[in-house]
């Protein structure tokens, strides 16, 4: 798993990794800047368009003029704009600076005239995560200089302005791309910061994920990788049982869809027996909720230990009456996933979280989040308001959204790559619930149901978006659930 590590301690891990490698600093700047020009000149092939590089005076500069000289030995057109006299800049940039080719000019940025060709490519090298302190002076005025023009904008590290692990205060680069090394910093995950990131590019620059582990502390960025060690494999001779026998509750008039949807996404996530409970049903033989799925009738809820997992909430309605979640909260002491109105539920009646049967999975969004926990300013303090939760509760708290949290009670929180944004459409939430509930069902712990989960429907969402884009709705997202097996290798 890739450890996120605090940006006060990147220094003190590229020291080790220096120390270990046997290198210098000078090297590691190097690889930096040869793993943001591989990118690039992948992604941009064409030398033509101009490139201005803005450096700042430390390493983040430093990594600007390494790029700046690579770039330009490839026969890109480089120009380089400068804040500080060399002396005012970090050895490595000096050193760097040293070695640039003579014929590439170097302009100081307060004489620099912003008269920039329509078509060009501007490269934030100003401040990486060595930022202390909001963007003031100079780097305000350039940062907003530089966010003004039409250029195809490309932060390095980190878009400049942006503190590694806290919230923007004042203005920062917007990006429409942010290559980061190594790992992604924190703050390029929070939705405040979506707008200035851009789209994030993780390139590696050689720094082991032993010695990342080292150095991070509870946050991890999930990454393909890290998902076969989580899986259940199964072979020729499983059977149904193996693959577990799900209930799904929830649908009320109006909002049956929600849970047929949670349903059919635990089919194709590979249940076995898939049931689904509208609640009010008193008989299961005038239900036909669909040809796979088999529904139970209120009289039919006594044995609930014949389930290995159940799902609660889509489309249920806020229950006014808590009896009967209070009743299944008591009877069922298995993990139980909680989404969309038995969060509600929750919220309106805290005392049933006392009942959760531990390592219960909690799916909520923002709001559905904060009607349990109440308002967050910002993403920071809602990360650490689901972390103190899911300790205090001992459930995992899945937080919905563009890189979508997993808090773990023992205080690891993980953030998933999966998703886009053809994802926000009505029910497919209902699907993540029907596609964990199927994990868990099928014997996964529920650690490794979630991060499954939240990685498995968020590719879905990807592979499901390739022709549909914004015309994508839940039912595509489930439909492309058995792709995600099959590009993943999970049989
Ligand atoms: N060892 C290396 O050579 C490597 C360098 N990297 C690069 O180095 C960066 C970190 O370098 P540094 O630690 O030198 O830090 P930065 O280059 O981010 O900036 C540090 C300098 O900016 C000043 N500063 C901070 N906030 C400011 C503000 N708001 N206004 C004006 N000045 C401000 C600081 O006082 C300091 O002088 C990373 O982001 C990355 O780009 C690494 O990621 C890769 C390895
Ligand atoms: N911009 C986005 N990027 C990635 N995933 C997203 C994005 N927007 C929504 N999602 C995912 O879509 C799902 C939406 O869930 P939810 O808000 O409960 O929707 P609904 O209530 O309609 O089912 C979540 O799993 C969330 O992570
Ligand atoms: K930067």
């Amino acid at each position: 798993m890739l450890s996120i590590i605090p940006g006060k301690k990147v220094s003190q891990l590229d020291q080790a990794h220096i120390q270990r490698e046997g290198i210098s600093g000078l090297e590691l700047m190097e690889s930096a800047a040869n793993a943001f020009v591989s990118w690039f000149i992948d992604k941009f092939k064409s030398p033509e368009v101009p490139i201005y590089i803005f450096c700042g005076p430390g390493n983040n500069g430093g990594d600007g003029i390494a790029i700046a000289r690579l770039l330009y030995q490839m026969g890109y057109q480089i120009s380089i704009i400068k804040f500080e006299h060399l002396s005012n800049c970090s050895s490595n940039f000096q050193a760097n600076f040293n070695r640039l080719p003579k014929t590439i000019p170097i302009m100081d940025f307060d004489t620099f005239e912003f008269i920039l060709p329509e078509k060009t490519f501007v490269i934030d090298a100003v401040l990486g995560v060595g930022l202390d302190r909001p963007l003031s002076g100079i780097y305000l005025d350039l940062i907003l200089k530089l966010n003004g023009l039409s250029a195809t904008k490309i932060a390095i590290d980190i878009p400049s302005g942006i503190p590694s692990d806290g919230v923007l205060v004042g203005d920062a680069f917007h990006a429409d791309y942010s290559v980061t090394f190594q790992f992604p910093k924190l703050a390029m995950l929070f939705p405040e910061h979506a707008l200035y990131t851009g789209e994030i590019i993780i390139v590696d620059i050689g720094i082991s994920d032993g010695l990342l582990n080292q150095f991070g502390e509870d946050k991890f960025f999930i990454q393909k990788k890290d998902l076969a060690i989580r899986h259940k494999f199964f072979h020729k001779f499983s059977h149904k049982g193996d693959f577990g026998r799900v209930l799904l509750i929830g649908g009320s008039p109006g909002k049956v869809g929600a849970i047929l949807m949670a349903s059919r996404a635990a089919l194709r996530t590979g249940s076995g027996l898939v049931h689904c409970h509208l609640p009010g049903s008193e008989s299961s033989s005038s239900l036909v909720v669909a040809a796979e799925i088999m529904a139970v009738a209120d009289s039919e809820l006594e044995m609930l230990d014949n389930f290995d997992a159940i799902g609660v909430g889509p489309g249920w309605g806020i229950q006014n009456d808590f009896s009967f979640f209070e009743s299944l909260l008591n009877r069922f002491r298995k993990p139980v996933v909680i989404d969309a109105d038995g969060l509600n539920t929750l919220a309106l009646y805290p005392h049933l979280l006392k009942l959760l049967p531990l390592q219960s999975i909690l799916t909520p969004h923002f709001k559905e989040f904060e009607r349990l926990v109440g308002d967050c300013s910002n993403h920071l303090e809602r990360l650490e308001k689901a972390r103190s939760f899911s300790r205090k509760n001992n459930c995992i708290l899945i937080l919905k959204g563009a890189f979508t949290s997993i808090s773990l009670p023992n205080g690891k929180q993980f953030f998933n790559s999966t998703g886009n944004q053809y994802m926000a459409t009505a029910g497919s939430g209902d699907v993540l619930t029907g596609i964990i509930t199927s994990f868990l069902g099928q014997g996964y712990s529920s650690e490794n149901a979630a991060i499954c989960g939240v990685y498995h429907h968020g590719l879905a969402g990807e592979l499901a978006s390739v022709s549909k884009k914004r015309g994508m709705i839940a039912s595509d997202i489930i439909e492309a659930i058995p792709e995600t097996f099959v590009q993943m290798q999970i049989f």
